[in-house]
């Protein structure tokens, strides 16, 4: 645990210079972190083109580390086509998935991916997540540094603590159905 978290710090750094700031402009935001690791287990499923493993989403967190077994089984939503794509599996390997807190933070020119799991009749599955989240506390919104006159704040702020407990009790139905996310809070869509 200590090493991921060591991971996720480390990317949380070159995610912030990569955006031109401090490269530890980010870390006060995970003092007291919300952060949760997870262990999935997708057994093999009779009707595989009825159900999913887990449904359409994107994780509201900054960052997600996630380990996923040969099986195979996580689409993600490509932009170009709006199809989902299978993501192949890499031997000794971590798929870094980025989260609509960074999509906000970064004001849009980081994009927080639509993802889904599959299943199939076959083989179970397994994958475990660890997903980096801020404090219960932190106060979600584009970073000041990254908005001005040419590029006003795309999001309103909001609370991280209040989002991800929303989040917790509606989202992961295996239904095709969107869940709240962060366009809830993008500027002139409030209360639509
Ligand atoms: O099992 C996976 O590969 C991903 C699961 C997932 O998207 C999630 O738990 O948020
Ligand atoms: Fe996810």
């Amino acid at each position: 645990m200590k090493a991921l978290e060591e991971l996720a710090f480390k990317l949380l750094e070159l995610l912030a210079r990569s955006l031109n700031l401090r490269p530890d402009r980010l870390h006060g935001f995970f003092e007291h972190p919300t952060t949760f690791f997870r262990l999935n287990h997708y057994p093999p499923c009779p009707s595989p083109d009825l159900a999913l493993g887990v449904g359409r989403h994107k994780d509201p967190g900054a960052l997600t580390i996630l380990y996923q077994d040969d099986v195979g089984g996580l689409d993600v939503r490509r932009r170009s086509d709006g199809e989902w794509a299978r993501v192949k599996f890499v031997p000794d390997s971590f798929i870094i998935n980025v989260g609509d807190t960074m999509q906000v933070w970064s004001n849009d020119r980081y994009e927080s991916a639509e993802h889904r799991v599959s299943v199939n009749r076959e083989k179970a599955r397994f994958s475990m997540p660890y997903f980096f989240n801020p404090a219960t506390d932190a106060v979600v919104e584009p970073l000041g540094e990254l908005v001005g006159e040419e590029d006003p704040p795309r999001y309103s702020a909001y609370s991280w603590g209040d989002f991800f407990r929303t989040k917790l009790s509606g989202n992961y139905k295996k239904l095709e159905v969107e869940n709240l996310h962060i366009e809830h809070f993008r500027k002139g869509l409030e209360g639509a």
